[in-house]
């Protein structure tokens, strides 16, 4: 049977969105792993199901290009409030987010972050705001859930790290046990932070929207930088504000690059 789709992204991070509101789509790990392969499939780093809510306004189900589910993913909140093209709370494996057009763009409410090490989750218990754990020259990072597991670590040059080669050794870490999205960043500025990230089940990606929030919240418990940023990600900007003690708010553009159909047949859906 054939399905309709919306590709889109936020600053190159790329999704492919199924609506499933109205018309129920059984995916799967295999599927999804599937649909986002760049080669034999769509391609896209997540795949994105909209669903039924009882207790927001949506749902919304993440796949990673892996075909993992997982709890949160900023920028594809940023591009379903596009979609929507008005505000929306949104239910997610993470907890509940609010999208709403913004500047142009898309501003979230991200929910509030969370740093025990039982949060994360970390496998044992220990400080999540200097970890007293390296890997090569990448050491001492710290931890924070903003519906999904980061691990950041504050270097000199974030663009001279091998991440490519770092990232899937630090993701893969039993420290981690529901695995981890793994970040390097460097403070340019006050208010201003550079940031590239390894995403857990999909990689290297142009932005991580999470990886944004999580990196800015670490950065402000370090007493690094101030209560609102630019976060410069290898596919551009967001702006991240942390105010004291609140939710986090990630603003910034969503795209819709075009859409299409496919037979999920084709891929193995049986149903
Ligand atoms: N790889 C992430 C999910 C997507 C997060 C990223 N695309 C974002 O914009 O937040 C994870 O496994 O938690």
């Amino acid at each position: 049977m054939r399905a309709p789709f919306t590709k889109m992204h936020g600053l190159g991070n790329d999704f492919v969105v199924f609506d499933a509101r109205h018309a129920p789509l059984a995916m799967t790990a295999q599927l999804a792993a599937a649909l986002a392969n760049r080669h034999t499939g769509i391609g896209c780093d997540q795949l994105i199901v909209l669903v039924p809510s009882s207790n927001a306004d949506l749902g919304m189900r993440i796949f990673n290009a892996d075909g993992g589910e997982v709890e949160s993913c900023g920028n594809a909140s940023r591009a379903v409030g596009l979609l929507l093209g008005h505000a929306a709370r949104i239910e997610t494996l993470g907890g509940i987010v609010s999208a709403e057009p913004a500047g142009g763009g898309v501003a979230v409410d991200m929910g509030k972050p969370r740093f025990e090490w039982q949060d994360i989750p970390l496998a044992y218990a220990m400080d999540t705001l200097r970890m007293p754990v390296g890997w090569e020259d990448l050491d001492s990072p710290s931890a924070v859930n903003v519906g999904n597991p980061h691990v950041v670590f504050f270097v000199s040059d974030a663009d001279a790290v091998d991440l490519a080669r770092l990232g899937p050794q630090i993701e893969h870490d039993p420290l981690f046990p529901e695995r981890v999205n793994v970040n390097v960043a460097t403070i340019t500025g006050p208010a201003a932070i550079r940031l590239r990230v390894w995403e857990r089940g999909a990689g290297l990606t142009r932005a991580c929207g999470t990886g944004a929030c999580a990196t800015t919240v670490a950065a402000i418990r370090l007493g690094l930088v101030a209560r609102e940023v630019s976060v410069t990600l290898p596919g551009g900007a967001l702006n991240i504000a942390w105010p004291m003690a609140g939710s986090i708010r990630m603003t910034g553009p969503a795209a819709e690059s075009f859409r299409g159909t496919v037979d999920l047949a084709a891929y193995g859906a049986t149903k």
